[in-house]
């Protein structure tokens, strides 16, 4: 992989390789883009089998933090830290006090959160050392897991999806496929069950899978089948790019709703399920409320405030999928193009020269 030519070609500002030897750190943060404010975005701890497959997740995650939280309306740019190693076996108090240095070392151009991986009692020892860190813990004021929050905005921008393709936003007797029951999923599924919904639930963890089909009546199947099973929505809330050749000629599900990052393998698959009539929900706009959650942190956490804010991702979504069919083009294009606009219009806006520069943080 050529680095600078691939942070060329996508806009990259920063590329930071964090390393420290006797805790076993081996971090990379990526700073995507930062016209909109300092960049936010988790830190995932995950096996990868090399360090390009690290930087790759790295690079595409921050990109879409960028875009994430240029449509949820947050002055904030897009990063994302991966951790290499294995979170039930490779971490350690020192492992997040030295990797806190490394963010602090940033000055603020980059704040942190949780992500697959990593927990809210990571994000406390990382408080230890920086105060750009969210997602601590509710004893220290903050707003604690963002997965729950996540998990309310993923149901409410589904049942956005929903009216496009059903004519109506009731998911009671709808069937939605699951794929992966782990935090936020855990959460959504407890969302639809409440509301009638019928699940089909699959993880290679057996005891997410029992739990949800224990607590939510749902179907378990075995991962690699759940992208065939017949259902109305099929909801990825594990890892990305599972809508891709393989997994397209099998769905037969209206909509495509759920909370996993970068869900499109690349931009073709979102063309190809355009032309097949799918309702394809933007992961980066539905899966918003995690991170419209820790932002709220920055004003001092007001969970109220955070979840009005998070009900919006329905007309997020509702938007997007106008734009879609007025220019009949891919949701995946409206949402990229929304994200765009905005930081275009805030570019120009932003120009004039400032002495003192403000923003949210200074409050801090
Ligand atoms: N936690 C949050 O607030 C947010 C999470 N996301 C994204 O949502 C997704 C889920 O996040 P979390 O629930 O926090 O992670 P998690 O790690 O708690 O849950 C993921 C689940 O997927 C399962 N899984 C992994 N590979 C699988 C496979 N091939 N087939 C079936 N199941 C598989 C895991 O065993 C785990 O139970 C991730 O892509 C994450 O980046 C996005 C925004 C916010
Ligand atoms: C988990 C969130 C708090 C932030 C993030 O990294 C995301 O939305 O993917």
């Amino acid at each position: 992989m050529e680095i600078f030519k691939y942070m060329e070609n996508n806009d990259y500002e920063q590329l930071v390789f964090c390393q420290d030897k006797q805790s076993g750190l081996k971090a990379i943060i990526a700073i995507h883009d930062t016209t909109l404010g300092p960049a936010l975005g988790g830190t995932r701890m995950w096996t990868y089998s090399s360090e390009e497959e690290a930087i790759e997740d790295a690079l595409r995650l921050s990109r879409g933090m960028t875009y994430k939280n240029a449509v949820a309306g947050l002055n904030l740019g897009g990063g994302k830290t991966v951790i290499i190693g294995d979170p039930h076996k490779d971490k350690n108090e020192e492992m997040f006090r030295a990797f806190g240095r490394y963010i602090q070392g940033l000055d603020g151009r980059y704040i942190t959160a949780e992500d697959v991986g990593t927990t809210v009692a990571d994000m406390d020892i990382i408080h230890e050392e920086t105060d750009y860190v969210t997602g601590i813990s509710p004893a220290f004021g903050s707003s604690g897991n963002p997965s729950p929050v996540t998990a309310y905005g993923v149901y409410r921008g589904m049942k956005a999806a929903a009216k496009e393709a059903f004519g109506t936003d009731i998911l009671a007797g709808k069937v939605v496929a699951v794929q992966g029951v782990g935090n936020v999923a855990y959460n959504l599924c407890q969302h639809l069950h409440e509301e009638g919904a019928q699940l089909i639930v699959t993880d290679i963890n057996k005891e997410a899978v029992n739990r949800a089909v224990k607590e939510f009546n749902a179907r378990a199947v075995d991962p690699n089948d759940i992208y065939g099973v017949e259902c109305d929505i099929y909801a990825p809330c594990a890892l990305g790019a599972t809508i891709n050749d393989q997994t397209i000629p099998q769905l037969k599900a209206k909509v495509i709703a759920g909370a996993a990052n970068n869900q499109l393998k690349d931009n073709q698959h979102g063309d190809i399920i355009h032309e097949m009539g799918i309702v394809y929900a933007p992961d980066y706009v539905i899966n918003a409320g995690g991170v419209i959650n820790v932002a709220d942190e920055l004003y001092g956490y007001n969970r109220e405030r955070a979840l009005k804010k998070v009900e919006s991702i329905y007309d997020n979504i509702s938007q997007v999928i106008d734009i879609a069919m007025r220019d009949n083009i891919p949701t995946y294009k409206a949402a990229d193009r929304l994200a765009e606009e905005r930081i275009e219009r805030m570019r120009i806006s932003r120009s004039q020269f400032l002495q003192k520069g403000h923003h949210i943080l200074s409050r801090r």
